[in-house]
């Protein structure tokens, strides 16, 4: 649900905005809170690039924190009801609420394994994928190295952020 122009984005303060855009990486509202200071924005398009600029700058333990943030797919979390709104939906679309038991323990299991392996949870940007293609993925990025795999992770959180802020504002047709 679109609602704020890029106009608008622009009049937020740093309370408002973080308060807005706190999510849009999951569960790390530093994003939100280091991309205010580039305002004002252009469009919808700058506003993604600053964000996807912010994570590429990290660290590799930075990077590795912002995955760590990230609920696993079908956890513990998703099992109690306790995900944020924006996982909860996300996580639906994937089918990710219909698993069968066999499904729900195959990828229980392999997110246990990305875990012990990276340290950090699988991620996939769940509006993209439906469950075939995340126990595919899942399956094929185990078989990745450390760095190569944080960068993925990475990618996927900005594929996350993007569809979260196209959720947000308004996106001005180009003429
Ligand atoms: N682990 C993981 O990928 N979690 C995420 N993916 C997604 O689309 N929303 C999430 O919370």
């Amino acid at each position: 649900m679109a609602s704020l122009a890029i106009a608008e984005v622009n009049k937020l303060d740093s309370e408002e905005f973080i308060e807005v855009f706190g999510n849009v990486v999951e569960n790390c509202k530093l994003a939100a809170a280091a991309v205010w200071s580039h305002k004002p924005f252009q469009d919808v398009d700058h506003l993604n690039q600053t964000i996807a600029d912010f994570l590429d700058a990290l660290p590799q333990k930075g990077k590795e924190g912002v995955l760590r943030c990230h609920p696993d797919l079908a956890g513990r979390l998703a099992q109690a009801g306790q995900l944020t709104t924006e996982s909860t939906q996300e996580q639906k679309s994937a089918g990710l609420d219909q698993l069968t038991q066999d499904e729900l323990s195959t990828l229980t299991d392999l997110n246990q394994q990305y875990k012990v392996k990276f340290g950090f949870p699988f991620v996939i940007c769940a509006r993209l994928n439906k469950k075939a293609a995340i126990l595919n993925g899942l399956t094929e990025r185990l078989k990745h190295g450390a760095e190569e795999e944080t960068l993925a992770g990475v990618e996927e959180v900005k594929k996350i952020c993007r569809l979260r802020i196209a959720d947000i504002v308004t996106s001005e047709a180009k003429l």
